[in-house]
């Protein structure tokens, strides 16, 4: 739990060496509000993390695996694993729909695209790494609607932060912009690439995979929709 201050603690206090501005990261109340909207708001905490039963399965791994985990290196990885599992699937105790709830009106019925938002997160077949960038548009409704650019990057970690599939992912993104904004059209692209198709398997280090999610008269409309494409592919 934390307050509109930023500190964990709500007294301008800190806790441990962590200090206000930077958020003790076993706070998993913070963890999942920081990815809304910076601040905690009470917001719905769908799911507990059970960081203990993360770190005896971590043990049992390294057991498995032929390691010791009280070696003086190992002693501390399981919990360090539990704890970034937390934060990596920070997004699954998330209602991402809090994300859009700040639109405003504004008096513009074209384009608004945001290029290269970064994007992690974690495949659900081997829960590796992929990486890359996504790029949002969205044409306004009638009603105008629009929301705050940050919040189109703060939808993608939401989202980003569970175990997923690209195509998911990228689905995911455009249909809650469809949903919240009711916009004339959106177009979500994901450029990543996939460590368990780098590191391991068939090691094809470099591939990148592309997806797109494209709803509305960006889908219907099909010279909209390659302006749209054109601007997105270019970078
Ligand atoms: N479509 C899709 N596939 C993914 C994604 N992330 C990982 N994969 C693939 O999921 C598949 C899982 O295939 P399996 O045959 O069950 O698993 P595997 O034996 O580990 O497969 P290999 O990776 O080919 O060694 C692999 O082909 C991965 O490349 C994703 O985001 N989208
Ligand atoms: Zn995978």
């Amino acid at each position: 739990m934390t307050t509109a201050n930023g500190s964990p603690n709500g007294d301008g206090s800190t806790r441990g060496r962590y200090s206000a501005t930077e958020p003790d990261p076993e706070d998993l109340d913070y963890l999942a509000a920081r990815l809304i909207n910076g601040r905690h708001q009470g917001g719905p905490v769908e799911r507990a993390v059970d960081l203990p039963r993360i770190e005896a399965a971590v043990r049992e791994i390294l057991h498995a695996v032929g390691e010791n985990p009280d070696r003086d290196g190992l002693k501390d990885t399981p919990a360090r694993v539990a704890r970034a599992y937390a934060e990596l699937l920070a997004g699954l105790r998330v209602d991402p729909g809090q994300v859009l709830t700040t639109t405003f009106e504004a008096d513009h019925d074209e384009l608004v695209l945001v290029r290269d938002i970064e994007v992690t997160s974690l495949c659900e077949h081997h829960l590796l790494p992929f990486h890359g960038v996504a790029h949002i548009g969205y044409v306004p409704g009638p009603d105008g609607r629009i929301t705050g650019l940050s919040k189109l990057a703060r939808l993608v970690e939401v989202f980003a932060r569970r175990p997923q599939v690209q195509e998911r992912l990228t689905a995911q993104i455009a249909d809650l912009l469809m949903e919240r904004l009711n916009p004339r059209g959106a177009i979500v692209v994901l450029e990543c690439e996939h460590m368990c198709m780098a590191m391991r398997g068939v090691q094809k280090g470099g591939s990148r995979t592309i997806t797109s999610a494209v709803r509305g008269m960006l889908r219907d409309d099909a010279k909209s929709r390659a302006e749209a494409m054109t601007l997105i592919l270019r970078g």
